[in-house]
C-alpha cells in the first residue's frame, strides 16, 4: 500500500523581519502565498527507513535521517508509539534551498501521507504542531492558500484572497542557506533601531481583492538586502524581469529564486522568455497561486 501527497511551494509577499530574539530566532510577518509548484511525496511500508529523490535538483537533497521528510515521519512514529519504516520517495519540483520552502513542503508532505497509511487520526492540530517542530515554514506548507504567519512565522492566520496571481519565478544558479541570510539581516542592521514586524493593511487589502497592481505596490521584503549582499549578482535578475514588464520584482524568502509579478497568464509567459534570454539565472518558471496545500492524491 502507498498514499502520496502534493505539496506546494510558497513565496513572501511580505516578510516583516523583526530583531533577533534570544533563541536566535527571529518574530516575523510572515505574508505567505502558495504557489503551483508541486512536489509529491509518496510512503511505502518498508523494512527500514529510507528516502529516495528524483527530480533535477535531486542531488542536492540529503537521504539520511536530516531530511525533513523522513523528521516528519519519525516524529509522527514517535508520539504514537509506532515503528517509523516507511521508503518516502520524493519527486522534486520545487527548486532546493531556493527560498520556496521546498524541504518544508516534504515535511508537511510526508506527515499527511504517514497518516494516511498508518491510519493515526491524527487531529489537524496535532499535524500544525508536529509541522512547526519541524520548521518554521512547515506548518503554511500543510495549510496552503494564504495566511498570515506570525511568531517565527509558525502561528498561522488564514487570509482572504479574491482572484488568481501570476507569477514568474527565477531560479539562481547556487542556493543560500535560510541561517546565513539571517545572520546578514542581523550584521546590516547592528546599531539601528528594528521596528516590531507589522503586516502591512494594504497588502492584506490588495490579496482581499485579487488586485495585481496594488499587490505589487505593497510587496516587501526584509531578507532581500541580506540576500543581495551574500549574493549580489540578484540584482541583475531583478532588473532583467522589471524590464521585461513585471509589475514588480523581489526575493523570495531568503533567496536566491527571484519572484515576478504579473498581470496574467500571457505576461507571464513573455517575462519567462525574456528572463530566459537575459542570462541571468539557471531556470525560470511560471506558476500562480494560492495553490491548495498538502493534498492526499490517492493509495
Ligand atoms: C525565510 C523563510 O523561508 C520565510 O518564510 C522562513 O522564515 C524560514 O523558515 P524555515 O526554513 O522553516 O526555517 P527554520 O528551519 O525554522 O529555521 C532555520 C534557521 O533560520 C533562522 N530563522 C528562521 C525563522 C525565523 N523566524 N527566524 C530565524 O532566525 C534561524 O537561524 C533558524 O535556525
Ligand atoms: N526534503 C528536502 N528537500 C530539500 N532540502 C532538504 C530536504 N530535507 C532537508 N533539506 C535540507 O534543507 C536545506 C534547505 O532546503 P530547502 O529546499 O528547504 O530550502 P528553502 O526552500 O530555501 O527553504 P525555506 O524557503 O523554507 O527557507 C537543503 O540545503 C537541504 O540540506
Amino acid at each position: 500500500m502507498s498514499v502520496t501527497v502534493r505539496v506546494p511551494a510558497k513565496v513572501n509577499v511580505q516578510l516583516a523581519v523583526g530583531a533577533a530574539r534570544p533563541d536566535g530566532y527571529h518574530d516575523l510577518a510572515n505574508v505567505f502565498l502558495a504557489v503551483g509548484l508541486y512536489d509529491e511525496v509518496t510512503v511505502t511500508e518498508a523494512d527500514a527507513l529510507r528516502v529516495t529523490c528524483a527530480g533535477p535538483d535531486a542531488h542536492q537533497v540529503p537521504l539520511d535521517r536530516t531530511n525533513l521528510a523522513a523528521r516528519a515521519a519519525v516524529a509522527l512514529a514517535e508520539r504514537h508509539g509506532r515503528s517509523p519504516d516507511v521508503h518516502l520517495h520524493i519527486a522534486k519540483d520545487i527548486p532546493v534551498a531556493g527560498g520556496m520552502a521546498g524541504g518544508s513542503a516534504d515535511g508537511a508532505g510526508a506527515l499527511l501521507a504517514c497518516d494516511a497509511l498508518w491510519g493515526t487520526g491524527a487531529s489537524r492540530d496535532e499535524l500544525l504542531d508536529i509541522c512547526a517542530e519541524l520548521g518554521s515554514d512547515v506548518p503554511f506548507s500543510l495549510v496552503g492558500g494564504a495566511a498570515l504567519g506570525t511568531g517565527r512565522g509558525e502561528k498561522l492566520t488564514p487570509l482572504e484572497v479574491g482572484g488568481t496571481f501570476h507569477w514568474v519565478f527565477a531560479m539562481a544558479d547556487g542556493g543560500l542557506s535560510t541561517p546565513a541570510v539571517f545572520r546578514e539581516f542581523d550584521r546590516l542592521g547592528e546599531g539601528t533601531d528594528i521596528p516590531e514586524p507589522v503586516a502591512s493593511p494594504d497588502l492584506l487589502d490588495a490579496l482581499a481583492k485579487g488586485d495585481p497592481e496594488a499587490l505589487a505596490a505593497a510587496v516587501s521584503n526584509d531578507l532581500q538586502p541580506a540576500a543581495l549582499s551574500l549574493f549580489p549578482a540578484l540584482a541583475d535578475t531583478l532588473a532583467a524581469g522589471r524590464a521585461a514588464g513585471a509589475l514588480t520584482a523581489l526575493v523570495s524568502g531568503s533567496g536566491p529564486t527571484t519572484a515576478f509579478l504579473v498581470r496574467d497568464a500571457e505576461s507571464a509567459a513573455k517575462v519567462a522568455a525574456e528572463l530566459r534570454a537575459s542570462g541571468t539565472c539557471r531556470t525560470v518558471r511560471t506558476a500562480s497561486g494560492p495553490a491548495p496545500g498538502a493534498t492526499v492524491l490517492g493509495g
